[in-house]
């Protein structure tokens, strides 16, 4: 649950935590300007919870974070951590955040992240909140993450390229995207690169059967128009051995010659767009005003144009499915295509 403690504060730490974003250093700006705005003293850890437990740390100030609103990664460095996850981890960090005083801890990550953020919460005292920061917009409570909107772009950008080679040579192609256990990416990307077939987890049922179907819409376009060039976006870890097996197993089954590529990690790098930026400022100038409000144990979202708080564990409590309209549409339109 949410809570609201009274005291406000006056010293704040920062870290970014698990699979980088493009967005992250825009968060990092606008949290520190923010707090720093508001008198608060803010340090940053480095290498996401590794920096609590081994205390390592920056302090961050206006020359520090002025320039970084459009660079990618993460000033702060970002990483997964397994110590973090056992009891003596999670001590060591509280006893770290105590000697230096933080009143308050804001890390900029994903889903694992909130779920370790919220067990932290036994530890140490001190106020909690999440930005939500991840390519994968896998977040409940928030209707986008900072990083997704660039991470589609990205991979629009290359898959357009693809297409030109694709349109020359009438080739077809299956690219994989990222997205771990979420098809956000797949189907948006999917959507703007006019993919003629998009595989989320929201629609595929078993490998067999997507088999057949691509196989059977590939023969019946092939019919109708001839040879042409035909893209196939699919999320990660959904078809068993990936889109290298999928590509190897169209050619077993229905003799179909398919160039897999997997798109990897070109989609969590570069500068991050617009939307990101303004997103990311929104959020942690939000997240220091939930601060000063006494709030803790909190994730940030954004619905529409508003940003709102949600109880932090909620955040990770559900899976967040992609857009069923949107997926609904994307379904008709591939009977034409
Ligand atoms: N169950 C957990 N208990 C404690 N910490 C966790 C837990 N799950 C994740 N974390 C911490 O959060 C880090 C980032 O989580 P991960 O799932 O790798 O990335 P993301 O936050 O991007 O989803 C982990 O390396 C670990 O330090
Ligand atoms: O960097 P790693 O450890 O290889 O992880 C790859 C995973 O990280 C992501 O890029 C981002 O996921 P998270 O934000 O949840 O960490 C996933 O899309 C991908 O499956």
């Amino acid at each position: 649950m949410s809570g609201n403690s009274q005291k406000q504060p006056n010293r704040i730490a920062l870290l970014t935590s698990g699979g980088d974003a493009p967005g992250m250093n825009a968060a990092i700006r606008a949290t520190t300007l923010y707090a720093l705005h508001h008198g608060i003293e803010v340090i940053g850890f480095k290498h996401g919870y590794n920096g609590l437990i081994h205390n390592e740390w920056m302090a961050l100030d206006e020359p520090v974070v002025r320039e970084i609103i459009g660079s990618g990664g993460t000033i702060l460095k970002s990483a997964r951590c397994e110590e973090f996850k056992s009891p003596a981890g999670m001590q060591q960090a509280a006893d770290n955040l105590k000697a230096l005083d933080i009143d308050a801890l804001v890390v900029i990550g994903g889903d694992g992240s909130f779920i370790g953020l919220t067990k932290f919460k036994q530890f140490y005292p001190g106020q909690t909140i999440g930005i939500p920061g991840t390519i994968d917009n896998d977040i409940d409570g928030t209707d986008h993450t900072i990083g997704f909107a660039t991470a589609v772009d990205t991979a629009v950008n290359a898959i357009d390229k693809i297409r030109d080679t694709a349109d020359a040579f009438e080739r077809i192609f299956l690219v994989e995207v990222m997205g771990r256990k979420s098809g956000f990416l797949a189907l948006n990307v999917g959507i703007a690169c006019a993919a003629e077939h998009i595989i989320t987890f929201e629609n595929f049922s078993n490998p067999g059967i997507e088999l057949q179907h691509i196989a059977s819409k590939i023969h019946r376009i092939k019919k109708s128009r001839g040879q042409c060039s035909y893209l196939i976006v699919s999320a990660e870890n959904l078809y068993p051995g990936g889109a290298n097996q999928l590509a190897s197993d169209l050619a077993d089954y229905a003799s179909i010659e398919c160039i897999p590529c997997v798109l990897g990690y070109i989609q969590r790098g570069g500068d991050p767009v617009a939307k990101d930026r303004i997103l990311a400022t929104h959020m942690g100038a939000f997240a220091v005003k939930q601060l000063l409000a006494g709030h803790t144990d909190v994730m940030i979202g954004i619905d529409g144009q508003h940003c709102l708080q949600v109880p932090l564990a909620s955040s990770t409590k559900h899976y967040k499915e992609v857009n069923a309209s949107l997926l609904a549409i994307q379904e008709d339109l591939q009977d034409l295509l």
